[in-house]
């Protein structure tokens, strides 16, 4: 399952939130994803890997997806595959521009799109301070990149309260009832 959408939309806020929803979901994983930047624990959870270490892995094929957005590198490692052989929902941060590798590799993948407008996301990336201003309007640009002919495609507005977003998603997943 592959949660995604412009940067500022709130994916990683949800996904924590999702997390603790679903702490006592037998067979629900969250995927680690590695970066090629510096994480910072209070909003953040991923690792960190180098620019070699991202070469070695995306050149020897041992990961599920990576990709490369912003100038960086993103893995997600090999044992969300071994979750998914083992029967697990594999739950990860993902990237629109990523999708059609992740069509290519895998069954049936559920994506979920979180979205805001872009003033919104603009806000949100300034309080969230982690890019400088450069970084934000490069970002902000990608915004209205379109996803089209996704099967199932899950659309959540993430304008409320983060409970609410997390809700959302959660009922759109079935899981609303417990
Ligand atoms: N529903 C929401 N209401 C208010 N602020 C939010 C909401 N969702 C996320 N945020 C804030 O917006 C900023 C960006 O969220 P983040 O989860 O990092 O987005 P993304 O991972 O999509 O880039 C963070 O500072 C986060 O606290
Ligand atoms: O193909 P795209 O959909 O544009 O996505 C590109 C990348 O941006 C996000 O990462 P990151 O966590 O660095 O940024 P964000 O939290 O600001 O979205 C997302 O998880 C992808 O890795």
């Amino acid at each position: 399952m592959l949660v995604v959408g412009p940067s500022g939309a709130g994916k990683d806020t949800l996904l924590d939130g999702l997390r603790t929803r679903l702490s006592e979901c037998e067979h629900v994983y969250f995927a680690r994803r590695m970066i090629t930047r510096a994480a910072n624990a209070a909003t953040e959870n991923h690792g960190t890997l180098s620019e070699a270490e991202y070469d070695r892995l995306s050149g020897d094929g041992n990961i599920a997806l990576c990709w490369r957005a912003h100038g960086l590198g993103y893995v997600l490692p090999a044992e969300c595959d071994t979750k998914i052989r083992n029967g697990y929902t594999v739950i990860a941060n993902g990237s629109r521009r990523a999708l059609p590798k992740a069509f290519e590799k895998y069954l049936n993948p559920k994506v979920i799109l979180i979205t805001a407008p872009i003033p919104v996301l603009a806000a949100r990336l300034a309080q969230r301070g982690r890019e400088t201003r450069t970084e934000i309007e490069a970002r902000l640009s990608q915004a209205s990149l379109e996803l089209e002919g996704i099967p199932g495609l899950i659309r959540i507005e993430n304008t409320g309260t983060v409970d609410q977003g997390v809700n959302a998603i959660l009922q759109a997943l079935g899981y609303a009832n417990g």
